[in-house]
């Protein structure tokens, strides 16, 4: 598969979901032996995995989690519960298999791939993607995080991790990140992109105390005021209050959606990733799943505005993918649900009368 080579190159190759195979799967599902519509979201996910796929009966053998890594030079206002090392620190756990989302990968079958796009430390592993942009951003209080061709350059080596991965056959990504004062950049993010005040964009992130929350606010207040983000310009929010690793992300997300794979989206951060997508074109938000609600405040604000609904609901705030790749599971129940269940005329059982509701079965 060709080397994607600028962002229209991506944006040129998403389609709209197949509904043929969408409609042959509704059909199977109401053919199952269960009244219609009663697996719920569980067929809902089955009809969108078709639609997306354009196979009426997916499955998912290779499956990757991809954990983009980055510093924020605005860790420098004191953002974050923790210090910015951390960065490096978790970079060689993920490599070393001991952090959570190594654990959950899995237990889901899933490879971790994990990207240096930008942290600030000299990093060595023979397991890493390194594709370092640049060492951090800048401090987005002060002036723009990155420059635009920066944010397009990590843009592109997220698309491109995509590619070579699926070259390789992978069918199913998970977005992951890891970036200590990434979630200041997100709350940026998605006040610039849908004008909800900092004291709501802005929530705990590692966990921060009710004072530093205030500042947190602020120092979104001040990013915003003094780079003064063009909300309509997805690439201007990027580079001026964005982090290389949402950026990656944004490439990851689109660059699935390009080669008609579905793309589970993780909590706060990747939700941000994901709406900054769907602002360089809304088409690609059909691709994207939905994993779970992060008990970070914003992440609502980010789902709503991307018409999603998340499956999990367990107040996790970690990050990494790890909300994801736990949704692999339902993913993997839906796929099994229409590959192994018997049908009404297999198994010799009788159907409801007319008055039996058809699915609810919707994309
Ligand atoms: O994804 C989430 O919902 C999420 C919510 C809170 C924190 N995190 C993780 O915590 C780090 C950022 O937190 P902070 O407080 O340093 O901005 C970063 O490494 C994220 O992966 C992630
Ligand atoms: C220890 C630690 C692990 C993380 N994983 C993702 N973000 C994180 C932040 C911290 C502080």
């Amino acid at each position: 598969m060709s080397h994607f080579i600028s962002i229209p190159h991506i944006l040129g190759d998403i389609k709209p979901l197949d509904i043929n195979a969408a409609t042959a799967a509704a059909a199977h599902l109401d053919s199952l032996t269960k009244p219609p519509g009663s697996l719920g979201k569980l067929e809902t996910l089955a009809i969108k995995l078709a639609g997306i796929t354009g196979v009426e009966r997916p499955s998912f053998p290779h499956r990757s989690v991809i954990v983009m890594a980055a510093d924020h030079g605005v860790c420098e206002e004191g953002i974050s519960a923790f210090p910015a090392e951390v960065t490096p620190q978790m970079v060689l756990n993920f490599l070393a298999g001991g952090a959570a989302v190594n654990v959950l990968s899995r237990q889901a079958g899933a490879e971790v791939l994990c990207v240096d796009i930008g942290v600030n430390a000299e990093m060595n592993h023979p397991d890493l993607i390194s594709r370092k942009v640049r060492m951090g951003t800048a401090n987005m209080a002060k002036g723009p995080a990155m420059s635009r061709e920066e944010a397009e350059a990590a843009l592109l080596i997220g698309a491109n991790i995509v590619n070579e991965a699926y070259d390789r056959g992978v069918r199913l990504f998970v977005t992951g990140e890891m970036g200590i004062g990434n979630t200041t950049a997100s709350a940026a993010v998605l006040s610039a992109l849908i004008g909800v005040s900092p004291l709501e964009s802005v929530g705990r992130g590692t966990g921060i105390s009710d004072e530093v929350l205030r500042h947190k606010a602020l120092v979104v207040e001040r990013a915003l005021e003094c780079n003064t983000p063009n909300s309509l310009d997805p690439i201007d929010v990027l580079s001026k209050v964005g982090g290389l690793e949402i950026a990656g992300l944004t490439g990851v997300i689109l660059a699935a959606a390009a080669r008609q794979c579905p793309v589970v989206i993780d909590g706060f951060i990747s939700s941000a990733a994901a709406l900054l997508a769907q602002r360089f074109l809304p088409e690609s938000a059909v691709y994207m799943i939905a994993s779970h609600t992060s008990h970070e405040q914003g992440h609502a604000h980010l789902l709503k505005e991307l018409g999603l609904d998340p499956m999990l609901q367990l107040d996790m705030r970690l990050g990494e993918g790890t909300g994801g790749v736990l949704a692999l599971h339902l993913i993997d129940a839906a796929c099994r649900i229409m590959a192994e269940m018997a049908t009404f005329e297999s198994a010799g059982i009788s159907t409801g009368g007319e008055s039996a509701e058809s699915g609810t079965n919707q994309l």
